[in-house]
This record gives structure tokens, sequence and C-alpha cells, in this order.
């Protein structure tokens, strides 16, 4: 990693106005009806509880299974919340244009504002923070195979060459790195409760594992709910170290509600361990305050970047699934920084700004990367008339 004391200097770009956003016309969607993924959403994965041990909803939990009565209704209308969090969390149909477009007004495409993002950066310290699948590595059906390209990772390393970067992901850090390749970066694995520094550096240890204790509990879970979902087709669990995952992307759409009440009920016995959703994954975790948004805020910490001390630091976190939301909440609470949620679809996002996909997302590292060269390359510090001049 270089270059990382440097000071973004003066961009020179003129601020594009707020209301010129969005940017680039955006592409026709095949597709139509998420109009309703943004409620959803706000219904499933904000809606309360997922009827857990220790939850609020928590008393239904003992009638899964039993026929519909107003007693169980809460643990049905539970379960069915989880399924409906995975499912908003990655439609399939895609919304009308103009419902898109709607929702970039909000969420301007980053590429389009680039100018604008160039101007907040000017005379800070940008620290990069990506999330892996769905953002630097396209979603596929096997987790296994979800590679990303050598252009991708040819524009990280560019990138970790000019910031101080970190990927911050749900996958163990043993995967994430092999997937990854690169060796000058921070790693933020299982959700970020495994934190690494660059293995480039003397000091390549662990830098914290705040849920260590945990370890035999996942392990437990993990067997257990290898056991009981083993007879569903499709359906299958990730150990993710400090974390799991129970995929739903290849079990029949009819099997998922059966598939979270099979979660819930191997939960029931780890009351120690709570669930989250993903994109058609369950996400089984140790319950302690500890998600992507403190990884960050732990990392920006050891980066010598304090809460209090935010003048001069542009945290850029870019993210594609729930998860990512705790980071994106971070920086708006810090009042410092750019969350960019990428999606093809409008959902309830803290992220300021969007990106459709990984191609996106490579773009705008590309394009961060020249612009910063540019920068600082000895002519960028004439005033620009003068450059204009000579050409
Ligand atoms: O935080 P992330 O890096 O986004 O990790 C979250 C989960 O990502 C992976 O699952 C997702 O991507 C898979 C491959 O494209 C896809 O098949 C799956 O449906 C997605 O949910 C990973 O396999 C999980 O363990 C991570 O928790």
């Amino acid at each position: 990693m270089t270059n990382h004391d440097v000071v973004l200097p003066d961009m020179g770009i003129a601020v594009a106005a707020a209301a010129a956003l969005p940017g680039p016309r955006r592409a026709l969607f095949a597709c139509r009806g998420a109009a309703g993924a943004v409620s959803s959403l706000r219904r499933a994965a904000y809606g309360g509880g997922l009827g857990l041990p220790g939850a609020a909803d928590a008393g239904g939990e003992s009638f899964l299974g039993a026929p519909a009565t107003a007693a169980n209704a809460p643990a049905r209308t539970c379960t069915s919340r989880v399924v409906e969090a995975i499912r908003a969390s990655s439609p399939t149909r895609c919304p009308a244009v103009d419902e898109y477009e709607a929702w970039t007004r909000e969420h301007p495409s980053a590429l389009g504002s680039f100018d604008q993002i160039a101007a907040a950066a000017k005379g800070k310290r940008i620290v990069m923070f990506m999330d892996y699948d769905g953002t630097l590595s396209p979603i596929v059906t096997d987790p296994d195979m979800a590679f990303m390209t050598a252009e991708m990772r040819a524009a990280v390393r560019d990138v970790a060459k000019q910031f101080p970067t970190a990927i911050v992901t749900g996958r163990c850090i043993e995967k994430v790195c092999s997937f990854v390749g690169l060796s000058d970066l921070y790693y933020a694995g299982s959700h970020g409760m495994d934190i690494k520094g660059p293995s480039s550096k003397e000091d390549t240890t662990v830098l914290l594992q705040p849920a260590r204790e945990f370890l035999p509990v996942i392990d437990k879970a993990f067997r257990a709910l290898e056991e009981r979902t083993r007879n569903t087709p499709g359906a299958r669990v990730e150990n993710n170290k400090f974390c799991l995952s129970v995929h739903f992307r290849c079990v029949d759409e009819k099997s998922w509600s059966p598939l979270a009440e099979q979660v819930k009920a191997v939960l029931r016995d780890f009351p120690e361990l709570k669930l989250t959703e993903g994109r058609k994954v369950l996400e089984i975790r140790p319950s302690i305050m500890w998600d992507k948004g403190k990884a960050v805020e732990f990392l920006l910490r050891s980066l010598g970047f304090d809460d209090d001390d935010g003048s001069d630091v542009l945290p850029v976190y870019i993210g594609d699934d729930r998860t990512d939301e705790d980071a994106f909440k971070v920086l708006k609470k810090r009042g410092q920084g750019l969350g960019i949620l990428v999606s093809k679809c409008p959902k309830e996002t803290d992220a300021s700004y969007s990106l459709q996909d990984p191609t996106e997302v490579m773009e705008f590292l590309i394009r961060l990367v020249v612009e910063w060269k540019r920068l600082r390359s000895p002519s960028a510090a004439r005033p620009r008339a003068a450059q204009q001049h000579q050409q």
C-alpha cells in the first residue's frame, strides 16, 4: 500500500448542482414489478424481531408448524417476514424505468455524480471499503464460483495503491482472500468479526476477532443446520467461521418457508446466535453488537481517524446487501463519507449514491484512480485555464 498519507489535492472540479442529478440515462429493464421491494423491505427487514429466542415476538416460537390459529399467528407472520425479507433483498424482477429513476433522484448514480463526489473529496483522505459478493463479483448460483474478474482485481489493486482499502464481507477471511488474491488490503471477514491487516506488512496478524469465544457454538450450529436441512433440495449451509449462511438461491420458492422454519427451529437450541437476512440467504451469527458498521469504525480508528477527527477523511463504502446497511448507517451518523448501494432495483437504504452492478463499481474505481493520479501530476497543480491555453 503506497501513498496513503497524501491528502487529496484540490480536484479543481466544479461541484455539480444537486438538482442536476442523476447521471447518465439508465438502461431499460426487461421486467417490472419490484416496486414493492422498498415497502417490502421496510416491512420485512425493519419490521421487528425475527422470532428468535430473546426477540420481542419469541413467544410465538413454540407454535411453528402448528395449524394456524389466532395464538400462533405471530410466529407464522414472523417466518413469512423472514422469507419476504430474503426475497426483497434479491428481487428477481426489476422496476419500471420511471420507478427506478424516481429512486435514483434520491440515490443518484455515483458515476453520474462523479464530479460532485470528487469535489466532496477535495483535501480529504479517502479510505475505501468494499463488500465482496454482488459488489466486486457478480451474484452466481454456486457460492464457491463467485470469482471476480482479472479487470476488477486490477482495479482494486490500483485503488489499494492509492488509498487504504478494506474488503468487508460475510465470507470467512480465507475464502475472500483466495477470491481477491491481493495482499495489500485490510480484510474484515465474517461480517467484520475477523479483521486482519495487509499481509505485506510485518505485523500481518489478526487485528480483531470479537467473537472468538463463539467458535465452538458456531461449529455445533453448523453441524445441526446441515443435518436439519439436508433433505431440502438445493439448500446449502456455508461455514464462514464466525458466522454461517443458509443458502436459499437453489431451493424451490415453495420450500422457502419450511426451510426458514427449520433454520429457526435449530436456532432455538442456540440462544447465543441470531439470524439476519441477505440475498437469498439467511445469516446466522453471534448475538453480539458487532456488524460491518462496527468493523468500519474499528478500521477507521485503527488507521488513525477517530470519530471526532473526521474533517479530513472521506470513507467510501460500496455494498449491495442488507448487512452493508450497518456500514451505510455509520457513515450517515458520522455525517462523513459516502455510502454507495449496488442495486438495479429500488431498495430502502441509508446509502447516498448508487451503482447498478459490479461492472459499474469497476468503472467507478478506475475513474477514481485516474482522477487521483491526474491531480497528483505536476501539470494538475497549474490552474485549469493555463492548461487549456497550452492545448
Ligand atoms: O458480505 P458479502 O461479501 O456480500 O457476503 C454475503 C454472502 O455472500 C455470499 O452469498 C451471496 O453470493 C453468492 C455467490 O454469488 C450467492 O450464491 C448467494 O445467493 C448470495 O447470498 C456468500 O456465499 C455468503 O456466505 C455471504 O454471507
